[in-house]
């Protein structure tokens, strides 16, 4: 797997049509899907991130996502993308410095709260490229401090739509609701596609961009029916776990069912639960809804505000199970008076906790802050979706205009690099990648297992 991963990551050095135009230099990032290079264009020697994207759905979600999404000033600006048949896609980026996570562990490391307005001039920025995102319909999915990225003058920008989905009435975004092309589809003849997302007549491109969003349907199309044929067609939850490999190891398997993070459930109109960075991932999805909606974004903002504010992750969950005990200990168990809908939620009847008597309140989590900052926080980390403000909301919030200001984004202090050391110590960023997780079963000790009509009930202490 290793040895692929390298070698199609590689790929990169040997495209003739990128490297005609483009100087390929470090790589600066990898994550689950993808890899990031620095690049030097050769036309006028801008710096651009080259991202090669191992996984075309993510590709073709990123790339969808960013076109809808050209002139918001805190959304990452694409250049152009590059698609062939068989090869990784790779997008060109506007290329960005540092991220909020190095805002927030350089802060830590020196032991000095944020100053409260520079912190409202993040928060601003975060809130307007999320505005510009659900204006548009656009669920980001994966909203966390190592995707906010920054450019060198403080300009804050979200970034990675691998997984953002555009929702509508039906639940299913424009991909979904398109039909495979037909088989003599003359816009599936190219082998080779190069569309430039800048400068450039809008009916050219939009016909090249529908070519390119044709292939890569056909080849889901035929990647899902594979997939169909490992993985059975479940409820798309992926209670307690979010890995194959947990789910190969539990004890409980049958307990439960699981779809792979690519498969949405066609059928009822849902998305896949298994989305988002667990710490910053919402209550709904860790209890297996697949008819969420922009508000888990809103969750993973105000666990982010929260971070801010204390320069330490809000709920840092080793295990699914795990990051739910911590919600709940915060928050109170949850029910029919914090969510009236709670009890419709897939996983709901299966997984209980004890009776928390004294939730120790989002206040706790807080400490020494002000109560308007706790009041920020309050209006995202609850329950009951409905109820989370939302971006429009919050950009109008009193705590944005009252004393002490926002600081205009040139006094903001930006690191000059981005900080990728504590990538490998425990408890640090790689925390945020759910791929190695172990089975939750085993990280919370003993539970209890009941037998029910419809299957088993779990319940942790
Ligand atoms: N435009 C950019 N400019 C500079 N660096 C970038 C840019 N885009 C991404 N990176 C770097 O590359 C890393 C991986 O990129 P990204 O998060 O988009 O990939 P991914 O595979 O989708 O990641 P994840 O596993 O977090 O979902 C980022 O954490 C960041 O450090």
């Amino acid at each position: 797997m290793a040895t692929e991963r390298q070698s199609k990551s590689w790929s990169i050095h040997t495209r003739s049509e990128i490297i005609a135009k483009y100087q390929i230099m470090e790589r600066i990032g990898s994550g689950a899907y993808a890899d990031v290079y620095r690049g030097r264009r050769l036309s006028d020697d801008l710096t651009v991130a080259l991202k090669e994207i191992h996984d075309y759905q993510s590709a073709f979600r990123e790339i969808e996502a960013l076109q809808m999404l050209q002139g918001s000033p805190n959304v990452v600006v694409l250049h152009e993308y590059f698609w062939r048949e068989d090869e990784d896609a790779v997008i060109v980026l506007e290329y960005l410095t540092t991220d909020l996570s190095t805002v927030i562990s350089n802060a830590a490391k020196e032991g000095i709260p944020l100053p409260v307005g520079e912190m409202k001039r993040w928060m601003i920025q975060i809130l307007s490229g999320l505005d510009s995102c659900h204006r548009n319909m656009i669920v980001h999915r994966d909203l966390k401090p190592s995707n906010l990225l920054i450019s060198d003058s403080g300009i804050l920008k979200l970034a990675d739509f691998g997984q953002a989905r555009i929702l509508t009435e039906h639940g299913f975004d424009a991909f979904e609701e398109n039909p495979p092309p037909c088989e003599n589809d003359s816009s599936n003849n190219e082998s080779s596609l190069h569309v430039r997302c800048e400068n450039q007549e809008q009916g050219s491109s939009h016909e090249e961009y529908i070519g390119v969003s044709d292939e890569l349907k056909t080849k889901r199309s035929v990647d899902d029916v594979d997939k169909d044929t490992n993985i059975p067609d479940g409820n798309t939850s992926c209670l307690a776990t979010c890995t194959t490999s947990d789910m190969d190891n539990d004890p409980m398997r049958t307990s439960f069912s699981y779809e792979a993070t690519e498969g949405e459930d066609r059928e009822s109109g849902g998305f896949t639960s298994c989305v988002g960075t667990r710490w910053f991932r919402a209550p709904e999805l860790l209890y297996g809804s697949i008819n969420y909606g922009l508000e888990i974004d809103l969750w993973s903002l105000g666990c982010i505000f929260a971070e801010l504010l204390t320069l330490k992750p809000l709920f840092p969950g080793t295990a699914d199970i795990d990051q739910l005990s911590r919600i709940i200990n915060v928050l109170g168990n949850l029910d029919e008076r914090a969510w009236s809908d709670c009890s419709k939620l897939p996983d709901y009847g299966i997984i209980s906790f004890s009776k928390v008597e004294n939730p120790a309140g989002v206040e706790a989590c807080l400490p020494n802050r002000s109560p308007d900052e706790v009041s920020l926080v309050k209006k995202l980390v609850c329950y009951d979706p409905a109820r989370r403000a939302t971006t429009m909301e919050l950009l109008h919030d009193k705590y944005f205009i009252e004393e002490p200001l926002p600081v205009p984004v040139s006094e903001l202090r930006v690191p000059l690099t981005r900080n990728t050391e504590d990538e490998d110590s425990v408890g640090g960023w790689q925390d945020y990648n759910d791929m190695g997780s172990d089975s939750d079963f085993d990280d919370f000790g003993p539970v209890n297992f009941t037998r029910t009509g419809t299957g088993f009930s779990i319940q942790f202490p």
